[in-house]
């Protein structure tokens, strides 16, 4: 390659006994988009910590612009022009756009020239990049695809020349995901070189130039992007082909099992989340509720859970009444057969300190098959984790490692393994395959199918359409805490689109 930004040379990493980076080779040209890809535990984020610094490689060297460098920690990646996006977002909360800029910053000259400095530098970033963040504003109070391009600027302001981004679009809508695109086109138009970690391969195919592909800690393929297809790295990824569709018989619904009448929820600040909101699930389908995040989905589901109160409204579930607006006891809603796969893995799914089989159970202690007597019977509950483990490829497969430990998408599989084996009659799941390889992306849908067609009602949010298209039986499209439409699953993405963004959607709710 004539001019690498960065190389890695046998980069080697192991913690304990999972090997998670094996001699890992990689020349990243020099302004180029370049993606790595691979499944679940692959060893993508362990990499991208060593280029960072958050990890120390056990053996290798990593070149920057043909000198070999020592990456001991974040700072001095920073001083050899890297920077990071994070997937988790590590900004300051409670501080100011320009304050997060400046804080860790310190090595920065511009710190100690004072805030209008500082400003005035963000302001001169953000209108050469088409960031536009108002530096003055709170953080927790931007939407997420502004704190992001707050991260980005965060970088840029550090000098970085290489960027890494981690599944940056995961939380993003897709008009954010569209502007994130386009900066990053434009950076890399302007020398940058961008490395971008994403399980979406058809944003691979529609921004990167080179794309490697990581198995089980190796590096098994790069490619030039105009060269390959979403059908051959899937197939690079997974060590076998994947099934990129979805194949299901037509649904035979039955009788109602979940009920929502004027369900209204407003949220801390008494803002209306969700208004009057009203629709069934029956035995045996699918419904889907699509919309852009943000539009009240994720609280109607938590309310739906019990983890939520409602402000008013009727909820029929499995025959029985449950009035949301007073205290619910989410473990009585899982007793009486509803399970719930939340959106936000790290909030609600897990405890990460916890072992894995002990989060395999969380929320169904009681059951009595983890009992003995008045404590947790320890060896039921790892039989039952290893099985779980085994059903869903979970990786490693350790039932007694830490859940902190498992890479996202293992994460993700551990809380949908906890919840969809408990045979529940309704299944409420949020974000099913968010963070999941394609291989895991296949077996979830099909497993979510054979669910339906066994009888269970089940309602799934996703912000990906194209997972809402494939899935569903009936497609219900919230706007603005209201729902908007019903579409059969047939329906175009231009149509669904328009509904998503309200504006075929208001004149249909006048
Ligand atoms: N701090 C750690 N301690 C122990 N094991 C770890 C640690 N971090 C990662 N691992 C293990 O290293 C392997 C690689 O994990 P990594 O997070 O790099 O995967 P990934 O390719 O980024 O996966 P995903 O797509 O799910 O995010 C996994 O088996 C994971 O469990």
């Amino acid at each position: 390659m004539p001019d690498p930004a960065i190389e890695l040379i046998d980069i080697d990493k192991s913690f304990g006994v999972v090997r998670a980076n094996k001699r890992i080779n990689l020349a990243v040209e020099r302004g180029t988009i370049h993606g790595i890809i691979g499944e679940n535990g692959a060893g993508k984020s362990t990499l991208m910590s060593i280029i960072y610094g958050f990890y120390q490689a056990d053996s290798g060297t990593i070149k920057v612009g043909g000198k070999t460098v020592d990456i001991s920690d974040p700072n001095a990646a920073i001083a050899a022009g890297i920077g990071m996006v994070h997937q988790h977002f590590m900004l300051v909360e409670n501080f100011t756009v320009v304050e997060n800029v400046m804080l860790g910053a310190e090595q920065s000259p511009l710190l100690f020239s004072g805030i209008a400095r500082v400003r005035a530098e963000l302001k001169r970033l953000e209108r050469d990049h088409s960031l536009d963040v108002d530096p003055d504003a709170i953080v927790e109070e931007l939407p997420v695809g502004r704190q992001q391009r707050v991260e980005i600027l965060k970088a840029l302001y550090r000098g970085a020349d290489i960027l890494i981004l981690d599944e940056p679009t995961g939380v993003l809508t897709p008009a954010e995901a569209d502007h994130l695109f386009a900066v990053l086109r434009q950076l890399r138009d302007e020398g940058k070189t961008i490395i971008l970690i994403t399980h979406k391969l058809r944003e691979i195919m529609a921004i990167t130039d080179n794309v490697s592909v990581m198995r089980q800690g190796e590096m098994v393929a790069t490619r030039r992007t105009a060269d390959t297809d979403v059908a051959e790295l899937a197939e690079l990824m997974v060590g076998r082909r994947v099934l990129l569709t979805v194949d299901k018989a037509p649904a035979a619904p039955r009788d109602v099992k979940l009920s929502v009448t004027g369900l209204t929820v407003r949220d801390r600040r008494g803002v209306v989340m969700v208004e009057d909101v009203s629709f069934d699930v029956k035995a045996g389908e699918i419904v889907g509720i699509a919309g852009v995040a943000g539009n009240g989905q994720s609280e109607l589901l938590e309310a739906l859970a019990g983890i939520r109160r409602a402000e008013s409204g009727r909820i029929a579930m499995l025959g029985r009444d449950i009035d949301p607006s007073q205290e619910v006891d989410p473990a009585e809603i899982r007793r009486m057969g509803c399970a719930h796969v939340p959106e936000d893995r790290h909030h609600m799914g897990l405890v990460l300190p916890f072992e894995e089989n002990e989060n395999a159970i969380l929320g169904y202690q009681g059951d009595p098959r983890f009992a003995k007597g008045p404590l947790l019977d320890r060896d039921a509950m790892r039989r039952d984790a290893e099985a779980k483990i085994k059903a869903y490829d979970i990786r490693p497969p350790d039932c007694r490692l830490k859940t902190s430990n498992f890479s996202g998408g293992n994460q993700q599989k551990i809380v949908l393994a906890r919840e969809m084996e408990r045979d529940p009659d309704v299944l409420l799941i949020g974000q099913p395959t968010r963070g999941v390889d394609v291989g895991a992306i296949e077996f979830i849908h099909r497993r979510i199918i054979e669910m339906r067609d066994a009888g269970k009602a089940i309602l799934l949010v996703s912000v990906e359409l194209d997972e809402i298209r494939a899935l569903s039986d009936r497609i219900l499209v919230m706007f603005a805490g209201r729902i908007v439409g019903e579409r059969s699953p047939d329906a175009g993405e231009g149509e669904l689109g328009l509904l998503m963004a309200g504006i075929e959607g208001q004149e249909a709710a006048e």
